[in-house]
C-alpha cells in the first residue's frame, strides 16, 4: 500500500522571544500560518524492516539525519511497529529558508504513516511526538493558523488571514536557526511585535491591520549576519508589497499583496535581484489538511 501527503511551508506573521530558558531554548510567542508551497511525501510499504529514503533534492540529508526519517523512526519506536517503509520526498520548499520545510516533511510523515499503518493516533498525539523532532513540527502537524508559545509547541488556533498573495524571495544562502538564536540578545531587543494586535486583526479579517502588525525579533539578527536580507526587504517594499517581513530565522523574506496582478509585478521586479522568487496563496482555513483526508482513519 502507498499513501501521499502534502507538506506545506509556513510563514511567521509575528515572532517574539520573551527570554532564554534553562534548557537553552527561547520562550517564544509567534503567529504562524500555512502557505500553498508544499513538498509531497510518498510513503510505501516495502519488504523487510528498513526505512528507505529517496528525495528529489541534493540539498537535504539522505540518511537518518533527515527529519522525515527521524519521524518514521520515532513513530516505530513508540508504537512497537517493525514494518519497513520507503519515504519519497518531492522537495519544492527551499531548504534552510525559515519556511519549516524539514519540519513539515516530518509532520507529513507522521500523518501519513498514521494512515498507512492504521495507528489511530490523534493529531494531538502526533503533535506531541513531533515536538521531540523539532519546535516547528507540532504546528506543521496541525497546519492552518495558530499562536505558538513555549518552544513553539503550545498551540492555539486563530483565524486565518483573508485570501491574499504571498510573494517569497529566498536569498542564495541558507541560515542556521541555532546560530541566529545564539546571536539574539533578548535583553537588547528594541522593537517587538504586538502579538495581541496581530491576533485581533486576524479575528477581524483586517488585512491592513495584519500587514501593519507583522514583526519578527530575529529579523535584525539575521540582517546583521546577511545584509542581503535587508536589501531584499527594502526591494520588496519599493515594489509595493502591502507588508514585508522575514520568516522564522530567515533568510526568506515574504510580502503580503492583496491582488494577483500586483503580486506578479513584484515577482517580475524581484527576479532581477533574487533567483528564487515565488507567489503563492495563504492556505485558507484552519486545518486545511483535513480536506486532504490526512486525519486519522
Ligand atoms: C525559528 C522558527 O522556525 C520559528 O517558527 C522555530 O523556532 C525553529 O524551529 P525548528 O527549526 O524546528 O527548531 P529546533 O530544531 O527545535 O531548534 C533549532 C535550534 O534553534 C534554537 N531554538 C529553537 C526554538 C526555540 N524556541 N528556541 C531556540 O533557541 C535552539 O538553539 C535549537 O537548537
Ligand atoms: N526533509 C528535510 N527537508 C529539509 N531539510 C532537512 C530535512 N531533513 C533534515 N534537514 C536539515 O534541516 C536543516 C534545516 O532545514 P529546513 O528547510 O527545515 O530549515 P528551515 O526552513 O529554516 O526550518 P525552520 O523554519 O523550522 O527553522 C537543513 O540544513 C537540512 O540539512
Amino acid at each position: 500500500m502507498e499513501v501521499s501527503e502534502k507538506a506545506p511551508a509556513k510563514i511567521n506573521l509575528t515572532l517574539d522571544a520573551l527570554h532564554k530558558r534553562e534548557d537553552g531554548y527561547h520562550e517564544l510567542e509567534m503567529v504562524m500560518t500555512t502557505i500553498d508551497l508544499s513538498d509531497r511525501i510518498e510513503l510505501a510499504d516495502i519488504d523487510g524492516d528498513d526505512i528507505v529514503l529517496e528525495n528529489s533534492s541534493g540539498l537535504i540529508p539522505q540518511d537518518e539525519r533527515n527529519l522525515a526519517y527521524r519521524a518514521a523512526d520515532l513513530l516505530r519506536q513508540r508504537t512497537g511497529i517493525t514494518r519497513g517503509v520507503k519515504i519519497t520526498i518531492h522537495k519544492r520548499i527551499p531548504v534552510a529558508a525559515g519556511l519549516a520545510g524539514g519540519s513539515s516533511d516530518a509532520a507529513a510523515t507522521l500523518r501519513g504513516l498514521n494512515r498507512l499503518w492504521r495507528l489511530g493516533l490523534s493529531l494531538e498525539e502526533l503533535a506531541e511526538l513531533g515536538a521531540e523532532i523539532g519546535s516547528d513540527v507540532p504546528f506543521c502537524v496541525w497546519s492552518g493558523t495558530a499562536l505558538a508559545k513555549g518552544r513553539g509547541e503550545i498551540l492555539t488556533p486563530v483565524a486565518s488571514p483573508p485570501p491574499c498573495w504571498v510573494v517569497l524571495a529566498k536569498p542564495r544562502h541558507g541560515v542556521s536557526t541555532a546560530e541566529v538564536f545564539q546571536a539574539l540578545r533578548v535583553d537588547r531587543i528594541e522593537r517587538r511585535p504586538n502579538t495581541e494586535a496581530m491576533i485581533r486583526a486576524l479575528e477581524q479579517g483586517d488585512y491592513r491591520g495584519i500587514c501593519r502588525h507583522l514583526g519578527n525579533v530575529l529579523e535584525e539578527v539575521t540582517m546583521q549576519m546577511y545584509p542581503e536580507v535587508r536589501r531584499l526587504k527594502e526591494k520588496m517594499q519599493q515594489f509595493g508589497a502591502d507588508g514585508v517581513l522575514m520568516s522564522g530565522s530567515g533568510p526568506t523574506v515574504f510580502g503580503l499583496v492583496d491582488r494577483e496582478s500586483r503580486a506578479r509585478r513584484i515577482v517580475n521586479g524581484l527576479r532581477g535581484f533574487c533567483r528564487q522568487v515565488y507567489a503563492v496563496r495563504i492556505l485558507g482555513s484552519n486545518r486545511p489538511l483535513l480536506l486532504d483526508k490526512s486525519r486519522t482513519i
